[in-house]
């Protein structure tokens, strides 16, 4: 069964959920603190009073504010609260695209203002309550539950991954096409409008992990985490494309026939898979999450500028990521360049 979450607090989990979450939302030039400031202050028609409550340092000022004039509220107000609410929640999460992200993220499970005071907009705190806050918001989850790019990732959790590069911020997300389990690794805090130095890196066990020198994964993998922490900050996606999107056993077969002769691209072809299944599309989902619009790539491979262009994300610059040629990745490394397009110097691969 799935649960229910319950949310009340702003700086508990979920606290993005109410309205006392600070969260700007920008009305014809004007800035509303929280969604709590713009709704309390709705219940007036004196312009004094709403700009009073609109300056309250917080959401709690602002609805104290209101209390103190509950006597001036509008004569309407009980029949027009659910329609400024729903104006004003849907705001909150069309403003603040990292809440909408997380919101989405909450799937389908029910949403309840766990709030004993409340037994309107909240649960009542024994359950009982109309909840019709949780409703709105499962309301506003559901419209952009289906709209790129908050439907093609879930945020999970995050955690901290000490390396012996440095602390990096690990966050997990499932991709809703595929249900697969990707990873972004953040490191520093990259700068809004500034490109931020970003890595796609596609699973590589053998290499990642188990020190192949057949390819040059883990070589690539450790460099770009070092430059990462050299640059201050950058984010390295490790995507979950084992094989370049066959998997691990066929990766395996792949070898075998190349241990007989063929290139990695034939390998590849000789199992009836194209020569490279990866799809990006889900790493602009992910991408969005952590509010970076604009990158520079390590890559060598075309294939990925492409995809991140397509895809929305203005990829500045691309910067070189040649490590580990070593004897048994040279005819690799060779077909790599030759066949699908990747930019070596000539030197690399000589
Ligand atoms: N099918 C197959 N996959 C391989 C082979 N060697 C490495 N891989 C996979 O290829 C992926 C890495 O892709 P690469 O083409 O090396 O490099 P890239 O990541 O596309 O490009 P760069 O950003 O330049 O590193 C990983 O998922 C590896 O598991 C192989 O011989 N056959
Ligand atoms: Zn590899």
């Amino acid at each position: 069964m799935v649960e229910d979450i319950k949310f009340y607090e702003p700086e508990d989990n979920h606290g993005f959920l109410s309205n006392f979450a600070l969260s700007p939302i920008t009305l014809s030039d004007v800035v509303w603190p929280s969604s709590e400031h713009y709704y309390q202050a709705q219940k007036f028609t004196d312009l004094s009073i709403q700009n009073k409550i609109l300056n309250a340092k917080t959401p709690d000022e602002a609805f104290k504010i209101s209390r103190d004039f509950a006597e001036q509220e509008k004569d309407d107000w009980m029949e027009v609260r659910g329609a400024v609410m729903r104006f004003i929640v849907f705001e909150k999460f069309r403003q603040n695209t990292y809440f909408t992200h997380l919101l989405v993220s909450t799937g389908d499970h029910v949403l309840k203002e766990h709030s004993h005071k409340d037994d309107y907009w909240g649960d009542g705190g024994d359950g009982s309550g109309r909840n019709e806050l949780g409703k709105i918001l499962m309301d506003v989850r559901e419209y952009f539950a289906k709209k790129e790019p908050f439907n093609l990732v879930h945020f999970v959790d995050s955690a901290k991954l000490p390396t012996q590069w440095g602390t990096f911020q690990m966050y997990g997300f499932i991709e809703v096409k595929t249900g697969k389990e990707h990873l972004a690794l953040v490191y520093g805090q990259p700068t809004s409008g500034e490109p931020t130095l970003i890595r796609l890196h596609s699973e590589c066990l053998t290499g990642d992990a188990l020190f192949s020198q057949r390819c040059d994964c883990g070589f690539q993998l450790a460099r770009a985490m070092e430059n990462i922490v050299k640059k201050g900050s950058g984010v390295l996606l490790y995507l979950k494309q084992e094989g370049r999107g066959i998997g691990l056993i066929n990766k395996i077969r792949a070898y075998h026939l190349q241990d007989e002769g063929a290139d990695t691209v034939e390998a590849n072809e000789r199992l009836g898979f194209a020569a490279d299944m990866r799809d990006y599309a889900f790493c602009r989902g992910m991408l969005s999450f952590l509010n970076i619009e604009s990158v520079s790539l390590m890559t060598n491979n075309p294939r990925k500028i492409n995809a991140l262009t397509d895809n929305g994300i203005n990829v500045v610059e691309r910067v070189t990521l040649q490590e580990g040629n070593n004897p048994f990745n040279e005819g690799y490394l060779k077909t790599k360049s030759a066949k699908l397009g990747h930019m070596f110097d000539a030197e690399f691969i000589k």
